[in-house]
């Protein structure tokens, strides 16, 4: 069946017009396109077509770069040039953005689209498939893993250790199945979370200590499979990453952002969303603090106090709070749970809050009634991001920037930086 294809769909899917008048999703077509797709199953409200042919090519068309698209759900928008995906990363937060009240008015700028063999964390999916390890990405919309042996978004200092890792995986008892291995690319060297569905044997813990010796990999952890608990394998020196040049321990599978450039982007963004002029005895409370990626340089504005739930990170953010000199300090708290209060709330001269994908719920109503002086809220999901920042505008909020930061690179992923200030 022939398809013009009108708009692409938040998954990056092309969407065309049904007979029946109900969309039809077909991955890997653009706007403006003329395809033929085969039908394919519901999808949503609509139906899904796998495309068989571009008949019309758009001029947005681009050759993916990697030898593993189409089968890898990785990246799926390598067939589109960059300057349109950018457009289409900066129009869908325009349009969360709008979902919440706020008009784009020229307060959404252009994306920061992060470059190609930069990302630093990497969660791949491990299989045994007839005694031999598979690693790689999970395919689109599969749980069938992508037997990796390159990829063109992660660092090469990762990507070196997909051969040895599939070899030292092979001898492993502790991997029968199924398991994943988390890969941050810290300052003192790739580090590795291995989550399996056995117990590790002594002989594992031999093979994997030799492995980090091998490969100069600092640390290597493993944790069962839906564990929260990881036990250290081996440890050769130390596991640390400057975080607004302070040096942060991190635990073995810890949250960075995914790519320095990103992580340099949201840092630029939330700095420039601060009030010009704070006094001195100003305080910022950075929610969801992590390790501490914003409030190490938030600390260079005014004193921070970063809130944090997890107990491993929340343990990296005061450590390395308490060795740097006291602008930091560091809070356990639970959010969901004991959301920070209108009063409490109201002692800070700006508030970042930078949620998991889920979003930040619980401790917007607290928020929107607050006096601060900025909000700057850091998404990793638009759709959590409009319903958040809905009550910011019911609430007399106004959106001053709002800037997309692309560190899933050709992923239909979209973060981004948006800053309010009251308005009444
Ligand atoms: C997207 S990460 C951001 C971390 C940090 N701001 C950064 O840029 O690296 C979200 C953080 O929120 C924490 N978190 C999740 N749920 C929470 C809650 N209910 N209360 C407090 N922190 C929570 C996670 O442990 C994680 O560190």
């Amino acid at each position: 069946m022939e398809f013009s294809i009108a708009r692409l769909g938040t998954a990056g899917d092309g969407i065309a017009a049904g007979a029946d008048g109900r969309p039809v999703f077909i991955p890997f077509a653009l706007p403006g396109e003329q395809v033929e797709a085969e039908p394919a199953g519901k999808q949503g409200e609509g139906q899904a077509a796998a495309l068989r042919t571009v008949l019309r090519a758009s001029s947005d068309r681009a050759v993916p770069p990697c030898p593993y698209f189409g089968h890898c759900g990785g990246c799926t928008m390598q067939h589109m040039a960059i300057p349109p995906y950018a457009a289409w990363k900066r129009a869908r937060l325009a349009e969360a953005l709008a979902r919440a009240g706020f008009a784009d008015d020229g307060a959404v700028a252009a994306p920061a689209v992060t470059p190609p063999h930069t990302r630093r964390r990497a969660d791949l999916a491990l299989r045994r498939e007839q005694g031999v390890p598979v690693l790689g990405f999970h395919a689109r919309a599969s749980g069938a893993v992508v037997d990796l042996d390159s990829c063109v978004v992660l660092d090469p200092a990762l990507v070196a250790l997909f051969a040895p890792l599939k070899q030292v995986l092979r001898s492993l008892s502790a991997f029968r199945r199924e398991g994943s291995a988390v890969l941050n690319l810290l300052d003192t060297g790739p580090d590795l979370l291995l989550r399996l569905d056995a117990e590790p044997s002594f002989a594992d813990r031999t093979l994997l200590a030799d492995f980090a010796r091998e490969h100069g990999i600092p640390r290597i952890a493993c944790a069962p499979l839906k564990g929260l608990v990881s036990e250290t394998m081996a440890q050769l020196g130390p596991a640390v990453i400057a975080l607004g040049g302070v040096p942060v321990p991190a635990a073995p599978g810890a949250f960075l952002q995914a790519t320095p450039q990103g992580e340099a982007a949201i840092v630029a963004a939330v700095l420039a969303g601060l009030p010009e002029k704070l006094p001195a005895k100003a305080r910022i409370a950075d929610l969801y603090a992590g390790l501490g990626t914003l409030s190490f340089p938030l600390a260079a504005r005014a004193r921070v106090a970063g809130y944090e739930s997890g107990p491993d990170a929340f343990a990296s953010l005061d450590a390395a709070a308490r060795k740097s000199g006291g602008r930091v300090e560091a809070f356990r708290r639970d959010l969901s749970r004991q959301p920070l209060t209108v009063k409490e709330l109201d002692a800070f001269a700006a508030v970042v809050l930078d949620p998991p994908y889920a979003g930040a719920i619980d401790q917007m109503p607290a928020l929107a009634k607050s006096r601060v002086q900025r909000i700057v809220y850091v998404s990793c999901n638009p759709v959590a991001l409009a319903r958040d920042t809905k009550l910011l505008h019911a609430a007399g909020w106004g959106l001053l920037r709002a800037t997309p930061v692309d560190q899933f690179l050709w992923s239909s992923q979209l973060e981004a930086v948006a800053v309010f200030a009251r308005q009444k």
